[in-house]
């Protein structure tokens, strides 16, 4: 037997030994410094194979049953593919190959605030110093594309003319590593930025993209026709309604002490958290807490943008502005038992307005589809719903019933894509949540005008909503029903429904 699979024999051995004595602290801390010492004798394994205790948890990293049975270097004949080399379950602080890009949240120069370097491959991995994966929720695909061999692990992207269609900030609240805490305010010149660490090997993408666009909506064809909307050629461009838009795409990029910071609880609480609840996907939470920056694996959002860009921070002319959550069944499919849509399309209308009167028009459209619950939780929630009596009065019970909350949209974080895009003020903010205006004034910036959606642009089975809405502390401008009244609107039930 080779010294080496001597060693993988010892550690199997130790590993058994630590499992039965976890819950003795001393034991294990000793059984633990004896595997550190013997792994670390051992050169090819170092990265490898290693052990840390923390309250409770336990990681190690045995040789991968991919592999080809042999830990030694010398034994490995072929080039390692992504899917046998060796699995680097977690990494830590000060280890041999361990040597992160300095990132300082928050500094004013991009290039001393550092680039977000995620990646795992050869030349990247060792340099990282963010966890996570780019892509949000879409990593799960770029990971089905590596394994599919779809995709070439040693793929790098040519960003040439993928830069931004505009100039953006930077911006004081750039600097300000409290007021930009959920996405990288460099993210959309990072191929720029940090051209040479590319050039160097390292793995550094864009996580904004900024581009422009004509869209086309049914609804403002209406607005059109109707004479609401006038035919401008430049916002407004022509008789279709069609419309001239700049659109952001912002992937989330998370600074943990800021964003544990911004929900008052403590980063290592965050972190575990995190830890835990993804299936225990991301050991680096734990054991790297020297990195700060996550890529959590959620949706990002795109601002849309009508008019001149450059105008949604200047001060002196207005801003209307929706933010708007994700409602797929709405906002793509004409579902009417939500105000969502109509919402959405009021808030185009009248940014596009504010536009062409010289002002700034912004929608913002983030995915957290159905109050961050996801669309099964919703759909669960509708039958709870038309199985009973669709009472306005047991609208959000229903929900907690099934949920155990009635929001998990966690709006804190929100304003961030205002502070990115140097918003300090909102003239007439299209919008009646309470959590969205709360969370935007807790940040400094002024709203002006709420602006609640017209009562002839809301559906009927969509009464129950936003009656229980405005009940529940969302703006209006109309009467607060009371629990009694809130009992008598009800929504459509199923059997009056020709299926
Ligand atoms: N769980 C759940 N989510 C819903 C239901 N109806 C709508 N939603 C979701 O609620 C969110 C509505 O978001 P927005 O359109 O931004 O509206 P809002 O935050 O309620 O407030 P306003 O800005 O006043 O429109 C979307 O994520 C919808 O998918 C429902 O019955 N159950
Ligand atoms: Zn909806």
């Amino acid at each position: 037997m080779s010294e080496s699979e001597n060693t993988h024999q010892l550690l199997q051995q130790l590993l058994t030994v630590v499992s039965s004595i976890q819950h003795d602290q001393k034991a294990l801390t000793a059984a633990v410094d004896a595997i550190n010492t013997r792994v670390n004798s051992l050169s090819d394994v170092k990265e490898v194979t290693s052990v840390a205790t923390s309250s409770s948890t336990v990681f190690v990293a045995p040789q991968s049953p991919l592999d080809d049975g042999s830990i030694s270097s010398s034994a490995v004949q072929k080039k390692p593919t992504p899917s046998t080399s060796k699995i680097i379950l977690t990494t830590y602080p000060g280890r041999m190959g361990i040597d992160p890009l300095p990132m300082v949240w928050g500094h004013a120069n991009a290039k001393e605030r550092g680039p977000v370097v995620v990646g795992r491959g050869p030349q990247t991995h060792g340099r990282r110093n963010a966890i996570g994966a780019h892509g949000g929720s879409y990593s799960i695909y770029h990971a089905l594309a590596l394994a599919t061999q779809e995709l070439s692990a040693d793929h790098r992207p040519d960003f040439t003319n993928t830069e931004p269609v505009c100039n953006i900030g930077p911006f004081p609240q750039w600097s300000d590593p409290k007021k930009i805490v959920a996405m990288d305010p460099w993210g959309h010149l990072a191929p720029e930025i940090f051209k040479s660490n590319i050039d160097e090997g390292i793995d550094i993408r864009p996580t904004i993209a900024v581009t422009k666009a004509h869209m086309h909506l049914p609804e403002l064809e209406h607005s059109v026709k109707a004479g609401r909307l006038k035919v401008d050629g430049d916002i407004v461009v022509n008789e279709l309604g069609e419309l001239a838009v700049t659109k952001f795409a912002v992937e989330p990029c998370w600074y943990l002490p800021g964003v544990a910071e911004r929900f008052g609880v403590d980063e290592g609480t965050l972190r575990r958290s995190l830890f835990e609840n993804t299936g225990g996907s991301f050991p680096e939470l734990i054991t790297r807490p020297d990195i700060k920056v996550f890529l959590p694996p959620i949706g990002g959002l795109t601002v849309y943008c009508f008019g001149d860009p450059a105008k949604m921070s200047d001060r002196s002319v207005k801003l209307s502005l929706r933010i708007h959550d994700e409602c797929n069944g709405s906002d793509v499919f004409g579902s009417d038992i939500c105000t969502c849509r109509p919402y959405l399309l009021f808030g185009i209308e009248e940014a596009v307005k504010e536009a062409q009167n010289g002002g700034s028009g912004v929608v913002i459209y983030f995915r957290k589809e159905g109050r961050a619950l996801g669309e099964v939780t919703k759909y669960l929630v509708y039958n709870a719903r038309k199985r009973g009596i669709d009472r306005a009065s047991e609208y959000f019970k229903r929900t907690e019933n099934i949920a155990g909350v009635k929001d998990m949209r966690f709006q804190a974080l929100m304003p961030d894509i205002l502070h990115w895009l140097g918003i300090t003020k909102i003239d007439r903010m299209l919008s009646m949540s309470n959590m969205k205006y709360e969370a935007i004034v807790n940040q400094g910036i002024e709203i002006g005008e709420r602006v609640p959606i017209p009562d002839d642009m809301i559906p009927a089975d969509s009464r129950v909503e936003i009656d229980a809405k405005i009940h529940a502390g969302y703006f209006t401008t109309g009467k607060v029903l009371t629990m009694e009244e809130l009992s008598t609107v009800q929504g459509r039930a199923w059997e009056d429904v020709d299926h």
